[in-house]
Parts: C-alpha cells; sequence; structure tokens
C-alpha cells in the first residue's frame, strides 16, 4: 500500500489518545517506514491550512473523485514541497492524478503566499516552521524506541518558543490566559520527555525575561494571542541580541541595522517599550531589501511598536552616514547581518531550494572584489574548522559544507569581510556605546573571527571600542555556559601581532555567546557578542577624519561589491 494510503488515516484521526508518534509507531499495520509517515503526517498538518486553501482554489477534489481531502493534502505537499516530490512511481495513480494539476497547484500557491505578504517560498517556509514543528510532542511514550528511531537526524527536537510582547501584554497576562491550562516544568529536557495524553506543557526559560518554552508539536499561529501580536514565535538563541544590547539609557535612539523581518526589532522596542513610551527614544529599523522591509513593517505593527520603531525600507546600513546629526542620538546598534544559516535547523532543505543564485553572486562579487584589492584586515582565510561540540554537526550539510573545501572558503571569507565591514561601519557612529553583533552560523569565519578582526582594527582602536566582557553582561547572558572559542580567537591575533596590545583571547572567547542546535537547551545555532566604549563627546570633524583613514581599504570599497549576500540570512 502506498506511504499515503498509510498516512491518510493519521490526518483523518480524531484519536487523541497518546501522542501521533505512539500512534504511528505503535501501528501495527504500516509497511512503510514508521518514521516516513511520521514526517509525512506532521510536514502536511503544518501546511494544511495554506494547502487547503491551495486544493480549494484549483478544485482537485472535484475533478479527482479518487482523492479524498487528506490523501490530496499529503500528495500535494509533496508535489509542490519536498525535495524528492512525490514517493511513488511515475505511473502510480495517485501520482498521476495529482501531477496533472502541478501547474494550477503551483499558481495557487503561489498566489496563497503573496496573499500573506511572503517574497518568496523560502520566507513562507521559514514563517511555517517558526509556526509549527516537524518534531513529536515527546519521546517518552516511545521509550522503548532510540532518539534515531523517532527523530531519523538523531536530534533533539526543537521546542516551540515564545516570546511574551510586552508592548501589548505581559508574562502574567498570558500565563492566566493563553497558557493558563498549560503545567509547568522544570527544564527544557522535562519538557521534550515528557507527555501525558493531551496534557500541555510549557517552561519559564530562565536566561530571557519573558520567554516561555512549549512543546514541539505546539502549533500556536492559530491563537489569537499569536494573531494579535500579544506573543511573538521567536527562538531563545535569536532572542539573545536584543536582551544582550540592552535597554539603552531612556531617550537614547538605536539602530537596527539589518531588521527584516523584525523579530529582533519588536524584541528591543519591547525592552525600550518598559521605559514609557514618552521617553524610549527611536529605533531606526534599516532593511535593504524593500520586500522584506514590508514584513517587516507589518510586524513592527503587527507587535504595537509604531510609536518606537522607524522602519527605514530600501535603506542599505552602509550607506548611512554615521556623522549625520540625525544618528547623534543614536546610543545602540544591532546588526544580525545576513549569513551562511548553518545554525538554522531545518536549513539544508532550503539552502538547496533558494541559495545557488545566492551562492553565484557570492563566489563572482568576492572573485571580482580580489582582482581589485585586498583588504587590511583579512578574517583568517584557511582557519581550521574547531568542533564546538554540536551533537550533529558530522551529519549536517549545510551547502557550505557540500561545497568544495575551496569554494566554501571563498564564500566564507566573502561572508566575513561584509560582517566585518558592517561593523567598522557601526564603530563610526559617533555617540553610540554598544553594539551587538550576531549570526545564524555556526562558523568560526562569520563569528569569533569577525568579532576579532573587528577588536584589533585601527577603527577600534582609534574610536576606544572593546569587547562587553562576560561579567559585564546582563545576568541572563552572562549565566549563559556555551561561550565563544578560544582558538579560533587566538588564529587571528596570533595572525596580527602587536595590532592592539591587552586583547586577550581567553577574555574575547568568554565575552562571545554561543548555541548549538540539536541539544537539550532547544536553541538554533547562533552566535552573539557586543562590543561597548565609554560614553565620549567626539567632534563630527574628528570622527570624519578617522573615517577615512585606517582600514579604507574594506570600508572604502565599492558599496556594490556587496550586492547578492542580502538573501543569504536565516530569519527567526
Ligand atoms: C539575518 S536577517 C535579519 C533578521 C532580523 N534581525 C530578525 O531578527 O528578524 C538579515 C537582513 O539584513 C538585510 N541586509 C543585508 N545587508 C544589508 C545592508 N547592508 N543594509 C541593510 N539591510 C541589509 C537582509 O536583506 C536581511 O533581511
Amino acid at each position: 500500500m502506498s506511504l499515503y494510503y498509510e498516512a491518510a488515516p493519521f490526518l483523518d484521526s480524531s484519536d487523541q489518545s497518546g501522542s501521533l508518534q505512539s500512534r504511528i509507531f505503535n501501528s501495527e499495520h504500516l509497511k512503510s517506514k514508521p518514521s516516513q509517515v511520521f514526517a509525512l503526517v506532521v510536514e502536511a498538518t503544518k501546511w494544511s491550512e495554506i494547502l487547503s486553501e491551495v486544493i480549494q482554489n484549483t478544485k482537485v477534489l472535484q475533478q479527482e473523485r479518487k482523492l479524498s481531502p487528506s490523501l490530496a493534502l499529503l500528495l500535494v505537499h509533496d508535489l509542490l514541497l519536498a525535495k524528492k516530490g512525490i514517493s511513488a512511481p511515475v505511473s502510480h495513480p495517485l501520482r498521476v492524478a495529482i501531477s496533472k494539476h502541478k501547474a494550477r497547484l503551483t499558481a495557487e500557491l503561489t498566489k496563497a503566499r503573496l496573499k500573506r505578504g511572503f517574497a518568496s517560498l523560502t520566507d513562507l517556509k521559514t514563517h511555517i516552521d517558526e509556526g509549527s514543528s516537524s518534531c513529536a510532542r515527546s519521546i517518552k511514550d516511545c521509550d522503548s524506541l532510540a532518539v534515531e528511531e523517532v527523530y531519523p537526524t538523531g536530534q533533539w527536537p526543537h521546542p516551540r518558543w515564545v516570546r511574551v510582547n510586552t508592548l501589548r501584554t505581559s508574562s502574567k497576562e498570558q500565563l492566566d490566559t493563553t497558557f493558563a491550562n498549560y503545567k509547568h516544568v522544570g527544564s527544557i529536557e522535562e519538557l521534550l520527555t515528557t507527555s501525558k495524553g493531551t496534557e500541555k506543557f510549557l517552561h519559564l526559560d530562565k536566561h530571557v525575561p519573558g520567554l516561555i518554552a512549549c512543546s514541539p508539536s505546539e502549533n500556536l499561529i492559530h491563537i489569537a494571542a499569536y494573531r494579535q501580536g500579544l506573543i511573538i514565535l521567536q527562538d531563545k538563541a535569536s532572542c539573545f541580541p536584543a536582551y544582550l544590547l540592552g535597554p539603552p539609557a531612556t531617550g537614547r535612539d538605536c539602530l537596527d541595522a539589518c531588521a527584516a523581518p523584525g523579530n529582533k526589532t519588536t524584541h528591543m522596542a519591547a525592552i525600550k517599550g518598559t521605559h514609557g513610551a514618552a521617553s524610549t527614544g527611536r529605533i531606526y529599523a534599516c532593511e535593504k531589501d524593500k520586500q522584506r522591509a514590508q514584513t517587516l513593517q507589518s510586524m513592527v505593527t503587527l507587535a504595537g511598536a509604531d510609536n518606537i520603531v522607524v522602519v527605514k525600507a530600501g535603506q542599505d546600513f552602509l550607506r548611512l552616514d554615521p556623522i549625520d546629526p540625525q544618528w547623534n542620538n543614536v546610543g545602540s546598534i544591532l546588526l544580525d547581518p545576513s549569513c551562511s544559516g548553518s545554525g538554522i535547523i531545518g536549513r539544508d532543505e532550503e539552502l538547496a531550494v533558494t541559495l545557488p543564485k545566492i551562492e553565484d553572486d557570492i563566489s563572482s562579487k568576492s572573485s571580482r572584489k580580489r582582482k581589485r584589492k585586498t583588504p587590511n584586515f583579512q578574517p583568517t582565510e584557511k582557519p581550521n574548522r574547531p568542533d564546538f561540540g554540536v551533537k550533529t554537526q558530522g551529519e549536517e550539510t549545510t551547502n557550505i559544507e557540500n561545497e568544495t573545501s575551496q569554494e566554501s572558503a571563498t564564500r566564507l571569507e566573502a561572508l566575513s569581510h561584509f560582517q566585518l565591514k558592517l561593523i567598522l561601519h557601526a564603530f563610526r557612529f559617533p555617540h553610540a556605546t554598544r553594539i551587538a553583533y550576531s549570526t545564524c552560523s555556526i562558523h568560526p569565519q562569520e563569528n569569533e573571527h569577525v568579532i576579532t578582526n573587528a577588536i584589533v582594527s585601527p577603527t577600534a582602536t582609534k574610536q576606544g571600542w572593546r569587547i562587553l566582557r562576560r561579567d559585564e553582561q546582563v545576568a541572563g547572558m552572562a549565566a549563559w555556559h556555551i561561550r565563544g572559542d578560544q582558538g579560533a580567537c587566538e588564529e587571528v591575533l596570533s595572525a596580527s601581532p602587536g595590532v592592539r596590545d591587552g586583547v586577550d583571547a581567553e577574555e574575547v572567547a568568554s565575552a562571545c555567546i554561543r548555541c548549538e542546535k540539536g541539544t537539550k537547551e532547544g536553541t538554533q545555532g547562533f552566535f552573539v557578542a557586543a562590543f561597548v566604549r565609554e560614553e565620549r563627546e567626539t567632534s563630527s570633524a574628528a570622527v570624519s577624519a578617522q573615517s577615512t583613514s585606517g582600514e579604507a581599504e574594506i570600508d572604502g570599497s565599492d558599496e556594490d561589491e556587496w550586492e547578492g549576500f542580502s538573501d543569504s540570512e536565516g530569519n527567526f
């Protein structure tokens, strides 16, 4: 019997006894692999709202009488979204029945996507993944099965992270209403391994205020609190940058250099909002991509942050003039630039679909760049890639890891330069005293190397920037146990001896915060660090003079060399 015939009853079933996975894995009638049935049902469920609309609009069910709604949903899912397409021979009646409608189904999916304001299928996928999960609620009721059998990748499932939007509500209010029927558990591990019938569980995060972890199977995108912007689905690691940056002194402005889709922007707004709307200052949110800026604007409005956030649609951060008087009040800058996205859970498939063009852009731009000039501060070209203890690192195949080592080194080098360039530009805002830098990459080339290169740059020295040490960080971030890789910092320092005395690799590494993916912490792969300097009076003339010296080879390079990188980001 076909996989689809076997999976369909699980979609139809009103049987809620036990979790979906226990019902599938304990079924005695399956001929297909239970893990395959389980993955298909979970994925199709995540997409059911949109695909049902697509199926209805194409009137496929009226024309293909042998298809039930569930069968059609499963088939359309695989036809339009699965990497390998439909798992049946070309002549299989189900495959024939659905494939002949492919053109209309694809067109309807595009319409459904645009109607929801998503510029690309990748954006929609990210949104869907944020709103649901391919992981099961619990593995406890599958005690007899190895984790690998339940989760074929061997990874721990990813909790559903919820940030309470304190611009619109409070944690107490949400715990008393939206989450009133949830039982509290003491750790993520307990959350991921607890299941009792239909009972719901949550864990209050110990590191970021107002952050809640729910079971992976929790589908919150349909609930009122989400639709009204009271809660925001945001991965734990993605909440670190705004929290680490910290609420700036009241009245000071913030810049979010790379803002769309806006999770960190609205988190910053929520932190600033606690000062009271009148005295918060503004957040200027730059987004180079105009379409993504529309998503950003919608998110800002939904979050109730319109009175704090000013969206600069189509604005390239690198084209802002730091000494323009309009930025005189900017005290903090958040830099969350485009990156390889190697830390994102479920990234592999997405990359395979979307990255070829971007990779082409990066490699062609970077080879053009090499012909022109060599920057003073080159991120180390071929660093040893340390093992950060990511459980599944060997199994992860991001596009970068699939490339030849020369291709991936070239691409990472290009990304590193872009990221370093953003930081050096941020250093020039004369009245800024804090900068947070983050990526959803696990590669040291985009993380420790960039941070250390920035600290030893002439701009950092002249402008007085240094790393924000662990002991100076806000309590939750100082307490986080996974820190940066010292060896990676040492590589950069040893390549630039004497450039800036007093920079200590151990101190820099411990100031860096890392998150690993696929572990019991329930985070994605992520990196964040912050820079700080004392408040000082810097005349515009002095800043201007400084900005034209030093690392001009980096900062003076043609802006268009950096075009093409803007979509390689991971968005949470
Ligand atoms: C990793 S995403 C940012 C995610 C966002 N901070 C969040 O938490 O929702 C990077 C974004 O930066 C934008 N971007 C890239 N280069 C930029 C530049 N030079 N100026 C402004 N935006 C840029 C990209 O278009 C992309 O939307």
